[in-house]
């Protein structure tokens, strides 16, 4: 990854930089993805370069540039946080003041994708996965940071811009009936695929070829972005002919593949699929059949072991009559149906063979945090232990995040409790598998979502997970916390005022300790700004901050690209 100011930051440290590629138009205005030519973009990335060849530099080289004009965000005449307010830039870039050290091992830039734009003209989105996606860029090299942002230009968000109207379904909006009929033609698209979103808001992955894709949970949102200008460069299609409109939004992917569950919600079921890098054909390594329920469960995530892949089966299943329905359920695309109950199921990496199928207790989760194969003495294979950020089976959360309830925090402490639910599924046959809290959730003041790993522990037996956690009241996870497995232990960062997005552990290279790295996150203040967060993988103690110049909306989760 390299660099991408302009020379002109380095130069004039004081004012905004001229020749940066900045909009501060309002969104609206800025309606055609050509008003910034790319040639600009590029050339500045390769003058800078080219300084930082020649100089060399080891200490950061400031740049302080001030916010831009923006209108605050108010919910009923007061200002609402930052982190609920639309960006108001199409796209930004330049090098921010780093406070502290980062460490000069830290080369490579951490994508962070998000619904970052919540309204088109005067229309604002109801729930928080509504916005169009947003994917910030932190490019780290030598001690510096250089930031930026950019719209991801999907078809829905550009439709949305010419016809200042949703023209596709997104999580819960859904366009007026003239609308999506005028824009994508007839009633049949509905069933086609044809009218849902392909806003990539979700999350960012890079595929072990490279490429790195913006993702969310509709198949047609997938999208290769440049890591470098975060330009979109058009659709990641699937060559195979397996069908389905929706995937798991957290595909598992690594340098050697990329695996993901697709829902089949006619006969009610999972296909668990697998992609080489340098392919676009996913090829399916077996089926699961739903146990309950005549609709699969919802999987936003889903965990691995070295041998198998767990497939949740939650009691928050799809429900095709609210696919179809104009106006929102509480439950949105989803119905709770606790009498169908919960099952696990474990399948077989390299035979698609299930090897067990057990119920569990009623859950509620959109992560999937880690998984791993428990052995006895003699080092045989007992039990799979899963663990995720567990919403004590209470669906409120998904209502919880709808933007009213976001942007009117009063004090009250209204977020509902959480807890790492750890899942213990038998592999002897027993028809029954466990879930309990993996420790006291007082420890993360009962609020847990947002979660990573050391990439190195995937599917193995690990200690450390980093998520965020609550320090109460709050009505939205506002901690960092780095939570020990083995000791039960948690360790919390917390700033009065703040939304920290999902902290992020990059290893350092050549690591042997599991913590042995640093954490990324970025973080919207209560007084409108932000700054990107580096804490200490093992102390979890802040080693570095740098101001943005503007304050940055909520993000979701992001992706490490380490540098070439
Ligand atoms: C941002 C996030 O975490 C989740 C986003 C989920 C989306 C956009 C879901 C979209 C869907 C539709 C537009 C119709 C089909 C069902 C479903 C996958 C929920
Ligand atoms: C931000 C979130 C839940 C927070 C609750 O405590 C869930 C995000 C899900 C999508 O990625
Ligand atoms: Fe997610």
């Amino acid at each position: 990854m390299s660099f991408t100011a302009s020379p002109s930051i380095i130069r004039n440290s004081n004012s905004w930089p001229k020749n940066m590629v900045v909009c501060d138009m309002p969104h609206h205005a800025c309606r055609d993805s050509s008003f910034f030519p790319n040639k600009g973009i590029s050339k500045a990335r390769r003058n800078l370069q080219n300084h930082l060849t020649v100089a060399n530099v080891a200490s950061p080289l400031h740049v302080t540039a001030p916010p831009p004009e923006k209108p605050p965000g108010t919910t009923g005449g007061r200002q609402h946080h930052v982190a609920w307010t639309s960006i108001s830039q199409e796209r930004w870039e330049g090098e921010l003041l780093v406070q502290g050290h980062i460490p000069l091992w830290l080369k490579g830039t951490y994508l962070r994708n998000g619904p970052g734009m919540w309204n088109i003209g005067d229309y604002n989105f109801r729930h928080l996965f509504d916005g169009y996606a947003t994917l910030v860029g932190l490019y780290f090299d030598d001690g510096r940071l250089i930031a930026g942002h950019r719209q991801i230009e999907s078809e829905a968000y550009q439709a949305a811009k010419k016809n200042q109207k949703i023209c596709y379904r997104e999580f819960s909006e859904v366009p007026k009936a003239e609308n999506f009929l005028a824009y994508v033609g007839e009633l049949a698209s509905l069933f086609s695929g044809a009218s849902l979103t392909d806003n990539a808001n979700t999350g960012v992955v890079k595929l072990g070829d490279g490429r790195v894709v913006c993702l969310t949970e509709t198949q047609k949102g997938s999208i290769v972005v440049d890591p470098n200008t975060l330009e979109t460069i058009g659709k990641f299609e699937y060559s195979d002919s397996l069908g389905g409109l929706i995937h798991s939004a957290h595909p598992i992917v690594t340098d050697n593949e990329f695996l993901t569950l697709i829902p089949d919600l006619v006969k009610s079921g999972y296909l668990v699929v697998r992609m080489e890098p340098g392919s676009n054909e996913r090829k399916v390594i077996g089926r699961v059949d739903c146990r309950g329920g005549s609709s699969p469960g919802w999987v936003h995530s889903f965990p691995v072991t070295q041998h198998y892949v767990i497939v949740p089966e939650m009691p928050l299943r799809y429900c095709a009559q609210n696919l179809l329905r104009a106006e929102p359920t509480p439950l949105y695309k989803f119905q709770w149906h606790p009498e169908s109950k919960a099952f696990m199921h474990v399948m077989c990496r390299t035979s698609g063979n299930i090897v067990a199928s057990v119920e569990v207790p009623l859950f509620v989760t959109f992560h999937f945090i880690n998984a791993y194969e428990e052995q006895d003495e003699d080092g045989r294979v007992t039990a799979v232990i899963a663990d995720c950020c567990e919403h004590n089976s209470n669906t409120s959360i998904l209502d919880k995040l709808r933007l009213q309830n976001l942007r009117s925090f009063n004090g009250n402490d209204v977020l509902p409790d959480a807890r790492v639910g750890r899942f213990r599924i038998p592999l002897d046959g027993s028809p029954y598998g466990t879930l309990e809290a993996a420790l006291d959730p007082n420890e993360h003041g009962r609020g847990m979502d947002m979660c990573s790993i050391n990439p190195n522990y995937l599917g193995m037996k690990y200690r450390y997970a980093y998520a965020c956690g609550a320090h109460r009241p709050c009505n939205f996870p506002n901690t960092l916390t780095k939570i020990d497995l083995q000791l039960k232990r948690a360790k919390n960062w917390y700033e009065d005022g703040v939304v920290p997005s999902e902290p992020f552990f990059v290893p350092r290279p050549g690591a042997t300790e599991e913590d042995d790295g640093v954490v990324i996150s970025i973080i919207s203040e209560k007084n409108g700004e932000g700054y990107a967060l580096v804490l200490d993988g093992s102390t979890f103690e802040e080693v570095a901050r740098a101001k943005f110049p503007y304050g940055l909306p909520y993000g979701l989760h992001g992706c490490w690209v380490p540098k070439q």
